[in-house]
């Protein structure tokens, strides 16, 4: 029990396509400790939701391949049988997604699909389901539950939906919620609400959370870790403040910049865009759009994850052994960010 209760270890997740395979998740690791939010982000395609997805096998296997290691709480789940699975999935972790119409059948009021959810995982008498189905509607903050339980899914506001969506999942008291950008069809104060609440339910139940979001904005709102993707590979890895504070792959700085507020905010995003999935160049998979690639970055394999401080790692050239930092962050950066980095150096800028 003192372990994280998820563990993702060197998890790869490959589609055998026509047009070749596609290793969607190339050797990715993380672990979610209990009460944490870890979010995943990277642009679209980059490899969250078939991460997310592969946890807890809602991404059929067959056709996808999966290798490596996802333990939770103890219990590799790549190895459990399908029915073992199923139960997981419905009882222990929950999933939360974009769109909260598909968490919801139209037909039924709210109350009842709420009783429902509680009652296939607890053997509770329809009075006391009932209560606590109440309970859960005030918990993800529909005002008036006791009124609310009779309505039908479309008399709640898209907010709302997501809200009841989200009560739903904590009808089997889950550990550990998988969120797949549940915010991102709602309008900016609702979604701050939705973070607010998830937040919320995290301190109150110590429940862990998996975010996966294309929005750094979202990550500074509610992240404790941060995993960056970019085409199926880790770029960077780091506690929340780490990564606003000291972001050092060249791809999270890209990403950061084109964050509203920043002054250098692009509309356009990252100039260029993700490689060819089935053919993913050597070296760096970043490095065909990456200001700073030098030859190192062209060749090989995805360089290794580089120590950058405590729980923080970055997987670019510039921070190995042979690298220097400066040439992403610039000179006065390197040098606030790493003294040591600072002229005063007898040797050439190969040491670290
Ligand atoms: N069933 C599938 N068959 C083949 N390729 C797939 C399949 N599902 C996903 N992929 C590919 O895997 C890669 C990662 O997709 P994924 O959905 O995880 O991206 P994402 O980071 O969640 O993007 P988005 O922000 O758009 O949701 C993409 O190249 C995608 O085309
Ligand atoms: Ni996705």
């Amino acid at each position: 029990m003192t372990g994280p209760l998820l563990s993702v270890g060197d998890l790869r997740v490959t589609f055998h396509a026509d047009e070749g395979d596609v290793r969607a998740v190339d050797g990715v690791s993380f672990d979610v400790n209990r009460g944490e939010v870890v979010c995943l982000v990277g642009e679209s395609g980059s490899g969250k939701t078939v991460t997310a997805e592969a946890i807890t096998r809602l991404l059929p296997v067959p056709p996808a391949e999966l290798e490596g290691e996802v333990r939770f709480d103890g219990q590799d789940l790549t190895t459990l049988p399908e029915a073992t699975m199923r139960e997981i999935r419905g009882a222990r972790i929950a999933h939360v997604f974009q769109n909260p119409q598909g968490a919801l059948n139209p037909v039924y009021t709210v109350g009842w699909q709420l009783v429902e959810a509680i009652r296939l995982h607890r053997d509770v008498p329809a009075a006391a389901a009932r209560e606590r189905a109440v309970d859960l509607l005030a918990t993800v903050g529909i005002p008036d539950p006791v009124a609310r339980f009779a309505d039908y899914p479309h008399e709640f506001s898209g907010g709302q939906k997501q809200r009841v969506a989200i009560a739903m999942a904590l009808a089997s008291d889950p550990d550990l919620l998988v969120a797949d950008e549940p915010t991102t069809a709602l309008d900016a104060t609702v979604q701050q609400q939705i973070l607010r609440l998830l937040e919320d339910l995290r301190t109150a139940t110590g429940l862990a959370v998996l975010l996966v979001t294309h929005d750094l904005g979202v990550v500074a709102e509610i992240g404790d870790e941060v995993v960056v993707l970019y085409a199926g590979k880790v770029m960077e890895h780091a506690p929340v403040e780490a990564l606003f504070d000291a972001p050092a792959h060249p791809y999270t700085r890209a990403l950061l910049a084109c964050l509203p507020g920043t002054g250098r905010a692009t509309t356009e995003g990252i100039p260029g865009s993700l490689p060819d999935p089935t053919d993913p160049p050597a070296g760096c998979r970043f490095h065909p759009r990456c200001p700073y690639a030098v030859e190192e970055c062209r060749a090989g394999e995805q360089p290794p994850l580089y120590d950058r401080g405590p729980g923080h790692d970055v997987s670019c050239v510039h921070y190995g052994p042979d690298g220097d930092p400066a040439v992403v962050l610039g000179d006065a950066v390197a040098a606030a960010i790493r003294p040591e980095a600072g002229g005063d150096r007898t040797s050439g800028g190969e040491s670290s």
